[in-house]
């Protein structure tokens, strides 16, 4: 990876330049560009055929001024310190943004889950929870899943956390499956956000949704339920979707339904009826209404940015487009919704999570979906008129609206 598109020295320059615009005084600026505490695992795990195999992980806490730090854990071959790191600091603009009680932090293994079993699977999630228990808890640090991260890996690893104090601690983790503990409408809650900001920015620019297009990259948990929704609630038509292994396209329209099921049963995108092959970078090109990009990082860069034709990118990915880009994008007038405020409907709904096992009350699916909607919507007005007033995109608008609370926080604190 180049050092242009490390992810952490992208979050410490989008960060730098909210920095200077808010007059941030050196401490806090400082403060504000690291990561308050890290911790690195090695992790011998049993493999099914009685080797042992050796893993490396990660686990980040960023910022805790405003609460327990909070983030997913994602488990990829790619993954890197300075990954986690970025993405630590992504969260704790994100908590900060929707204005929710929690701090930011993330996690991570080096491991290529498609190679595991579920046992081996079971095992690695265990290994980890044991070596990073003490730091967890919900006064300290609440995980959540991430990319290639599932419900069933947050269920073995609050058990093993269970196991180790000898108690009930639901709240240890979030995105749990529902019979033990998980919130109704966590697993679509990142793409319904997403679907909530884009409906109050689609208003807020004049911008008809409604039978125009999307383009999905990305078809795990973000990207199918962003293509659902946004055919349900936006009557937005899905022309292109695409995996790790490449899209597929039909401008006349795809079944969002029947592209998820067909996901699910085969394990990819290719060779769905009425549909030809779309390469990744060529989808991100599609002239739609609405792009989701909903996979990695940095897929939207200063070579390809001038080519976008999308009106709107709704970010459900976490950084997806580097800062070169994002001023392309802001020159030639496309809207783009960023990050940490379009795909913040998952931590908001998992801070539901963590309030209904702190009570032991739960909550029905249309509760969370009205207090995620005021969530969103509130935090999309916050962010827009601060772009508005400023005169500036909404990447470095969000900015200022999160990093003002969360500097405040530090000083009230008297860490600065
Ligand atoms: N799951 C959550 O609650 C949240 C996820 N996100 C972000 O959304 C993005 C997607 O995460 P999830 O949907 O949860 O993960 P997931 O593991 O459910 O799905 C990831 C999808 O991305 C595809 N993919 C992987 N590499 C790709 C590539 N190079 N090109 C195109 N597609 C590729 C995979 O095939 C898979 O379909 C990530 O950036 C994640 O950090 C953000 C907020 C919350
Ligand atoms: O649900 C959560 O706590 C965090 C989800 C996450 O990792 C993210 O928003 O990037």
């Amino acid at each position: 990876m180049s050092e242009a598109l490390n992810p952490f020295k992208i979050a410490q320059k989008q960060l730098d330049r909210a920095a200077e615009r808010l007059g941030l005084d050196p401490a806090t600026h400082e403060l504000l560009r690291w990561p308050m505490r890290e911790y690195a695992f090695t992790l011998p795990v049993k493999m099914d055929d009685g080797t042992t195999r050796v893993f490396h992980g990660f686990r980040v806490h960023y910022n805790t001024a405003r609460g327990p730090a909070k983030g997913g854990l994602r488990w990829h071959p790619d993954e890197t310190l300075d990954t986690v790191r970025a993405l630590a600091a992504w969260m704790t603009w994100k908590t900060s943004v929707v204005d929710i009680p929690l701090g930011g932090g993330k996690g991570g293994i080096v491991c290529n889950p498609k190679e595991l079993s579920e046992t081996e699977k079971e095992r690695l999630a265990r290994a980890y929870m044991r070596a990073i228990a003490q730091a967890l808890g919900v006064t300290r640090d609440v995980p959540a899943p991430d990319v290639y991260t599932t419900p069933q890996i947050m269920a073995w690893m609050m058990d093993e956390y269970e196991m180790i104090m000898g108690e009930h601690h639901p709240g240890v983790i979030t995105g749990k499956p529902v019979p033990i503990g998980g919130s109704k409408g966590r697993n679509d809650a990142t793409a319904r956000g997403g679907i909530y900001v884009t409906r109050e920015a689609a208003r807020a620019y004049g911008i008809e949704l409604d039978g125009h297009t999307m383009a999905v990259q990305g078809f795990g948990n973000a990207g199918q339920f962003a293509a659902l929704l946004g055919e349900q609630l936006l009557g937005l038509k899905l022309v292109a979707a695409s995996d790790s292994k490449g899209g597929v396209y039909n401008p006349k329209g795809i079944d969002a339904r029947a592209l998820v099921d067909y996901k699910l049963q085969n394990g990819s995108l290719q060779g769905f009826p009425d549909t030809e092959p779309i390469s990744n970078e060529d989808l991100l090109e599609l002239d739609v209404t609405v792009l989701f990009p909903a996979a990695l990082e940095n897929v939207i860069t200063e070579k390809n940015a001038s080519k976008i034709r999308a009106q709107m990118i709704c970010e459900l990915a976490n950084g997806p487009t580097t800062p070169d880009a994002d001023d392309i994008l802001f020159d030639k007038g496309v809207i783009v919704l960023p990050d940490f405020l379009a795909n913040a409907g998952g931590v908001t709904v998992s801070y539901f999570e963590q309030v209904q096992n702190t009570y032991n009350f739960y909550w029905e699916l249309k509760e969370v979906h009205w207090r995620l909607d005021e969530k969103m919507t509130r935090a999309f007005r916050s962010v827009y008129d601060m772009g508005i007033r400023e005169k500036i995109h909404l990447r470095e608008a969000a900015y200022l609206v999160s990093v003002a609370r969360v500097a405040e926080a530090c000083k009230l604190r008297g860490w600065v």
